[in-house]
């Protein structure tokens, strides 16, 4: 009895020092970080609203973008933008980037914003922070060691060389959209590569779906980023918008739950194909060409899979199967959203720069030449150097993803002045404002490759080309990414000459990445 009433002493009396002390600190961080944050300039702002009437002043969301990326980062590089009760940090000097990214505490994502995108794309990579993102990492890392984007090759050369058959249809000079033929041929590749699934070159009925679930859920993501009142998960759920987010996460479930049998169906088939054999070798491709096991010279050291192969052998142990359907997800729309962005404008630039194809077409020239073949391979991909310019430029003008938030995990003093980003900062950083610089990029609009070639490169600060972010939380698929894009633009270039649609101009929709909302226009003629 004397001991439990000590025991509940003790208990209160810690409550009674613990409670106070931790408002206490509360209170002292607060006014710690209003300190730090309020030192940043930004434009006139009224209380409690903030900037919130300013950003209502902007006919739509893509005017208030061009606000806020092309006028206010460049007017204040480590500004601030208050809206409503959220304030918002931005930085704009690379030297200020730099810092900020290289510290690996600053690498979580604002909790409201993760919530917000986990809220319609699951618990991915891409939505997670802390620990739960070291384990994934852990997981998926090594799908992308070079050795199975390697084994991809063949993949990328396959529906390339389809996707540049196709395209003959429309080879007669006259204008076309190839927008949804790059987003079907990176579901594909997709599909085959991180899913090692064959496709015939075609999406079945249930990939066209998971395609169309995909691009609506970024449509109603985008929605809901632009509209503050609907953040809280609560309240969004009893929306209709919500209730339709859910729903296309529950069917997304459903599809990639049958892929994931169709991988295992595969597996097995292959495993009694070996057994029949009378070998226990294991093969060094799947069906589709891409690298699934271990090679003869990898036999003793680790063992890389391919990203569907990996997440299911960890399944049931340190992964649910919820998290590795909430991982393909993610990598399903990662993988070909960005990169067929960013192909759509490698056409369209290419298409206003005809002296950058030719250019291009006489280093390929060399290379398949010298190869006797069009085949690309890996050591290919190695010599083509200008189409790899080609693709930095167009990643320089157009980075699939406009702008990052994270969150800074502490105080972070600034190179370029003295104020210091306090732990618990909201901080935007824009690769396309910072790529628009033109103390960084002279003549910011015209697209030019030679800016990449490995001089100009070698003078140019290292942050200041950054459409992959950089630090921890860079991108897991930018050597696949570049792969993909260098092998199917030297096959187009090669087979055809692209022309400008004249009267076309792009119109933008900004959501996770930077889409267009009136397609990809061009003209082609063949060779
Ligand atoms: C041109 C193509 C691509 C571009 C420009 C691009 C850009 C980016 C950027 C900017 C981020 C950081 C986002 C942020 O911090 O807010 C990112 C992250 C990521 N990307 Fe990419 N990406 C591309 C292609 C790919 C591909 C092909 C894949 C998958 C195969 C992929 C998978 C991912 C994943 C999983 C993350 C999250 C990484 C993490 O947080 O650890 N990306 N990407």
């Amino acid at each position: 009895m004397f001991w439990k009433l000590l025991l509940l002493m003790e208990r209160i009396l810690t409550a009674v020092v613990w409670l106070p002390w931790t408002l206490l600190e509360y209170v002292r961080d607060w006014l710690h970080y209003r300190r730090l944050a309020n030192r940043f300039p930004g434009p006139p702002s009224l209380p409690i609203v903030g900037n919130l009437f300013d950003c209502g002043l902007f006919p739509d969301q893509w005017t208030l973008m061009t606000w806020v990326l092309e006028d206010l980062m460049y007017r204040y590089p480590a500004g601030q933008l208050k809206l409503g009760p959220v304030r918002i940090i931005f930085l704009n000097d690379v030297n200020d980037i730099q810092t900020f990214l290289t510290n690996s505490k600053n690498h979580s994502r604002p909790i409201l914003f993760e919530n917000v995108l986990a809220y319609c794309l699951g618990r991915g990579l891409v939505t997670i922070s802390g620990k739960e993102w070291s384990l994934h990492h852990k997981i998926v890392k090594p799908s992308f060691h070079q050795n199975i984007l390697k084994g991809y090759v063949p993949v990328f050369n396959e529906k390339g060389n389809a996707f540049v058959e196709h395209l003959a249809e429309y080879a007669d000079g006259r204008a076309f959209d190839v927008k949804h033929m790059t987003e079907t041929l990176k579901s594909v590749i997709v599909l085959e590569t991180l899913f090692g699934l064959p496709t015939d070159n075609k999406q079945t009925n249930l990939d066209q779906e998971l395609f169309e679930l995909v691009l609506e859920g970024q449509r109603r993501l985008s929605h809901r980023i632009k509209s503050p009142w609907l953040y809280i998960d609560a309240f969004y759920k009893l929306t209709s918008g919500g209730r339709r987010a859910k729903a296309i996460r529950k069917r997304g479930y459903e599809i990639l739950d049958e892929k994931v049998e169709q991988r295992k169906e595969l597996l097995r088939a292959e495993a009694k194909t070996l057994q029949m054999m009378g070998t226990d070798k294991k093969p060094e491709h799947t069906p589709n060409g891409a690298l699934a096991r271990e090679s003869d010279a990898d036999a003793n050291k680790k063992q890389y899979n391919i990203l569907i192969d990996a997440l299911l052998q960890e399944h049931g142990r340190s992964l649910s199967y919820e998290s590795v359907l909430d991982e393909l997800l993610i990598f399903f729309l990662a993988g070909f959203d960005t990169t067929s962005v960013t192909l759509q404008f490698a056409f369209y630039y290419l298409a206003k720069y005809p002296l950058v194809q030719e250019k291009a077409m006489r280093e390929l020239q060399n290379i398949f030449d010298t190869a006797g073949s069009t085949e690309v391979t890996p050591d290919m991909l190695q010599q083509m150097h200008y189409v790899e310019m080609i693709v930095k430029e167009t990643l320089r003008m157009h980075p699939p993803i406009f702008l990052t938030a994270k969150e800074a995990g502490v105080d972070t003093p600034l190179l370029s002045s003295d104020l210091i980003v306090p732990a618990g900062a909201k901080v935007v950083i824009s690769p396309r404002s910072l790529h628009m610089d033109p103390k960084l990029y002279p003549d910011p609009h015209v697209f030019d490759p030679e800016r990449f070639s490995p001089e100009n490169s070698a003078k140019r600060h290292p942050y200041a080309f950054i459409p992959f972010i950089a630090g921890m939380r860079t991108c897991i698929g930018r050597r696949y990414a570049m792969m993909a894009l260098k092998t199917i633009i030297s096959k187009v270039i090669w087979k055809y000459r692209i022309q400008p649609d004249e009267s076309y101009e792009p119109q933008f929709l900004w959501g996770i990445s930077t889409v267009t909302t009136n397609g990809m226009r061009v003209k082609l003629t063949k060779r």
